[in-house]
């Protein structure tokens, strides 16, 4: 038999429970893969793809509007600059508008199909030249796009690759010369070294800017992430708080209406838990309940979830489970618990649980379930305690 002491706690003592048990330490037990959780899990997959499935949409519309782009620079060859000018800015918009719309960074099939288009583009407007070769300016407005569209790491590879065409071109012409219809500002080496100039600071710029953002939302999904642990465990156990458990129990629900299946609820109390805390003191209490909670956990399956229901009562929910598959883990954990003994200041306190258990199907309410377990809990208070009375 395992006996656990522990003393008075002090503030330190009882920060140090709470850092040990903070959400961010037990944060891998809500994110368990459980049945119930599944249920959510399997959400997420269909909301995922449906993601990748909006990422590739858009990536083909941000491809559309870089074609856009290409009809553009002909127009701007063709010497039709008003024309032109106005689809470059035209075809700008769906871009600003499908990239805000997508909430998560492009995935890796939309980055190729954006990064070569803009690559593509890019080299068009350096290779036609345009007429006097003041066209090819509009490649400078490429350097934003490829950080804006693809993030600050491809947006960088890109921007590199770019570079290097561009210093092919304008250095080494002759190697590329079968594609350049229009070559580039022969012999004026100023404006190569202004345009390069002025392309690298752009692509700077575009970068510090777009890492600062990615930094940013970085910063605020993993604060997002942490919140929502916080929001859904209780604080001294680790345990799900019953704000959780709600949620897990309507998607016990939905998910047993779907599938058809059984599963069961748990309900349990410390017994004579006042005369715990009026004699030993309340932090003595909470430890208790943290030690009895840890119990409790330690003896349930991945895919069951047990949470603090109220200050010294537990519920569990067990998925996929028939009544005496119900009954068995109730009475495992009846004796995990009955196995404890807790050492305070010398005194022994061997805590015990009484138990309600139900089980449920599609055609129960999971609040008339709750009501049920509660009403056997109530009896096995009244039948002596540390005992398990089943619906
Ligand atoms: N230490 C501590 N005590 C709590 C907490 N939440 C509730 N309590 C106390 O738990 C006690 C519950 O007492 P009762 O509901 O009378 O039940 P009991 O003494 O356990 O008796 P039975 O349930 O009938 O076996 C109350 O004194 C509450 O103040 C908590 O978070 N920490």
């Amino acid at each position: 038999m395992t006996v656990h002491k522990f003393s008075p706690l002090s503030i330190e003592d009882a920060a140090a429970r709470r850092a040990a048990t903070s959400p961010y330490n037990l944060s891998h037990y809500l994110r368990r893969p459980s049945p119930v959780h599944a249920a959510s899990s399997s959400l997420s997959n269909w909301r995922l793809k449906l993601d990748q499935q909006r990422q590739l949409a858009a990536a083909l519309l941000i491809g559309m509007a870089l074609y856009c782009g290409f009809l553009a620079v002909e127009l701007l060859v063709a010497g039709r600059h008003l024309e032109g000018a106005g689809l470059l800015l035209l075809m700008v918009l769906p871009v600003l508008v499908v990239r805000r719309q997508l909430r998560s960074k492009l995935n890796w099939p939309s980055q190729l199909i954006v990064a070569s288009a803009i690559l593509l583009l890019y080299s068009y407007l350096l290779f036609k030249g345009g007429e006097l070769q003041g066209d090819v300016l509009w490649a400078l407005t490429m350097a934003p796009a490829f950080f804006f569209l693809l993030g600050h790491f491809w947006g960088g590879v890109c921007f590199a690759l770019a570079l290097v065409i561009s210093i092919v071109v304008f250095f080494a012409p002759s190697t590329v010369s079968v594609l350049i219809t229009a070559p580039l500002i022969e012999g004026d080496f100023v404006a190569k070294e202004r345009f390069l100039g002025v392309f690298l600071l752009l692509g700077a710029y575009s970068f510090l800017v777009e890492y600062d953002r990615s930094r940013v939302i970085d910063s605020l999904l993993s604060s997002r992430d942490k919140l929502r642990v916080q929001a859904s465990t209780d604080e001294l156990t680790g345990l799900a708080n019953r704000h959780h458990m709600r949620e897990c129990l309507s998607q016990q629900e939905r998910r047993c209406q779907q599938r058809q299946e059984r599963y069961g609820l748990i309900l349990a109390d410390i017994d004579r838990f006042k005369q715990i805390n009026d004699k030993f003191g309340h932090d003595c209490g909470d430890c208790v309940i943290a030690q009895v909670a840890d119990a409790l956990r330690n003896t349930l399956r991945d895919e069951d979830v047990v949470a603090r229901w109220g200050g010294e009562e537990f519920l569990v929910v067990l998925p996929d489970s028939d009544s005496e598959n119900a009954r068995l883990v109730a009475q495992k954990l009846r004796e995990a618990v009955a196995q404890l003994t807790l050492e305070y200041e010398g005194h022994a306190i061997y805590p015990t649980l009484s138990f309600g258990v139900v089980s449920g199907d599609q055609h129960q309410k999971v609040q008339d379930l709750i009501c049920q377990a509660d009403h056997c809990l109530y009896q096995a208070k009244h039948k002596g305690r540390d005992c398990i009375v089943y619906a």
